[in-house]
C-alpha cells in the first residue's frame, strides 16, 4: 500500500490562513503591522527563490517585507551593518539571514550579532541555548515545521524512535532537541557522515528524517514497514532538485513527506509563525 502523504503544501496554506486572521486582529487592535526582514548575500539561485517565497508569504498574511540584499563579494562589515540597522528598526519585528552565506563570510559572527528578540529563525546562540534549556524561544523553522506536520497528521511521537540523518544547525541538531522535549517525548538517534551502519539505525526507526543532502540516500530496503519518512534534503542535479529519499520508499513507508511539497513549505510557514508570535509578544508588553 502506498504511504499516506504528509502534505506540507496544504498544511502550510492552512497555517497561513490561521496566521492571516491573527495578524488582522493584531493590526486592528494595535494599529501595528508585523514586519519580516531578510538579509540575502550573493547570487545563489536557490537562496533567491527561498527569500522571494518568504516575501510572497508575507504579502498573503499581511506581514510587511523588509528586503536587504548585498552582492557576492560583500564584506563582513557590510553584512553586520545591515544586521545593526535591522536590530534598530522598529518596523522590523523579526528577520533572518539567509544561509548559506558566501564562504568568505563568518556566518556565526553574523548570527551572534543579531538581536535574539528579533531572531525569526531561532538560530541565534542565545535562542539555541534556550532550546537546550527548555526555555521558551523562537524555534528553528524546519524542525518546528517537521513537528507541526507530524502533529497535524497525528503521527505518534511519544515513545517513537526517530532517526535523524544530518547534524546541521538549521535541521538535524535542533530537531533532536525539539523531539526529545517532554512534550514530544521521542527518542532520537542523530546520524551523520561518520555514522557506521546507517541502514541499521534507519531500520530501527518509527520516524526517519533525512536531511543529509545526499540524493536517494534512503532506500526502501532500509525502512521499517509503516515508518513515517520525511525528506528534507534538496540537491540540485542536472535533472532538477533531488531529495534524500529514493522514490521507491513510498511503497514501504506508512507516511511520507516528499520533496517537494513536504517539509519545505512548512519551513516557510513556521517562519511566519515565529514573526507573528514575536509581534503578539511585543503587543502584550507595551
Ligand atoms: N536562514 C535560513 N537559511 C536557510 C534555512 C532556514 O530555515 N533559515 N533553510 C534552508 C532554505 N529554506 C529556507 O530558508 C527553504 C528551503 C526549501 C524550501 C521549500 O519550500 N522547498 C521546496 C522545494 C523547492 C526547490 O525545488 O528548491 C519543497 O520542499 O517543496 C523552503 C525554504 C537553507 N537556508
Amino acid at each position: 500500500m502506498a504511504a499516506q502523504l504528509l502534505d506540507g503544501k496544504a498544511t502550510a496554506a492552512a497555517i497561513r490562513r490561521e496566521l492571516a486572521d491573527r495578524v488582522a486582529k493584531l493590526t486592528a487592535t494595535t494599529g501595528w503591522q508585523p514586519g519580516l526582514g531578510t538579509v540575502l548575500v550573493g547570487d545563489d539561485p536557490g537562496s533567491h527563490a527561498y527569500v522571494a517565497g518568504k516575501h510572497r508569504d508575507c504579502a498573503q498574511v499581511g506581514v510587511a517585507s523588509l528586503r536587504r540584499e548585498l552582492p557576492d563579494d560583500a564584506t563582513q562589515e557590510q553584512v553586520e551593518d545591515i544586521v545593526d540597522e535591522l536590530n534598530a528598526d522598529p518596523a522590523c519585528t523579526g528577520y533572518i539571514v539567509q544561509l548559506p552565506l558566501p564562504r568568505h563570510l563568518d556566518a556565526g559572527a553574523v548570527l551572534e550579532r543579531m538581536d535574539p528578540a528579533k531572531d525569526a529563525d531561532g538560530l541565534h546562540p542565545v535562542n539555541l541555548g534556550r532550546l537546550v534549556l527548555g526555555v521558551e524561544a523562537p524555534l528553528p523553522c524546519t524542525p518546528r515545521g517537521i513537528v507541526e506536520l507530524l502533529r497535524r497528521y497525528e503521527v505518534p511521537l511519544a515513545g517513537a524512535r526517530v532517526c535523524v540523518i544530518g547534524r546541521g544547525i538549521t535541521v538535524g541538531r535542533p530537531l533532536g532537541l525539539l523531539l526529545t522535549r517532554r512534550s514530544e517525548n521521542a527518542t532520537v538517534t542523530l546520524c551523520h557522515t561518520g555514522t557506521k551502519g546507517l541502514a541499521w539505525h534507519v531500520r530501527e526507526a518509527d520516524i526517519v528524517v533525512a536531511a543529509a543532502g545526499s540524493p536517494g540516500l534512503i532506500t526502501k530496503d532500509m525502512l521499517r514497514p509503516g515508518a513515517a519518512v520525511l525528506d528534507v534534503g534538496i540537491t540540485r542535479t542536472d535533472h532538477g532538485p533531488a531529495g534524500d529519499v529514493h522514490p521507491g520508499a513510498a511503497t514501504v513507508a506508512g507516511w511520507l513527506a516528499p520533496m517537494p511539497g513536504g517539509v519545505g513549505p512548512m519551513t516557510r510557514a513556521m517562519l511566519l509563525a515565529n514573526v507573528v508570535e514575536a509581534a503578539e509578544r511585543n503587543a502584550n508588553t507595551v
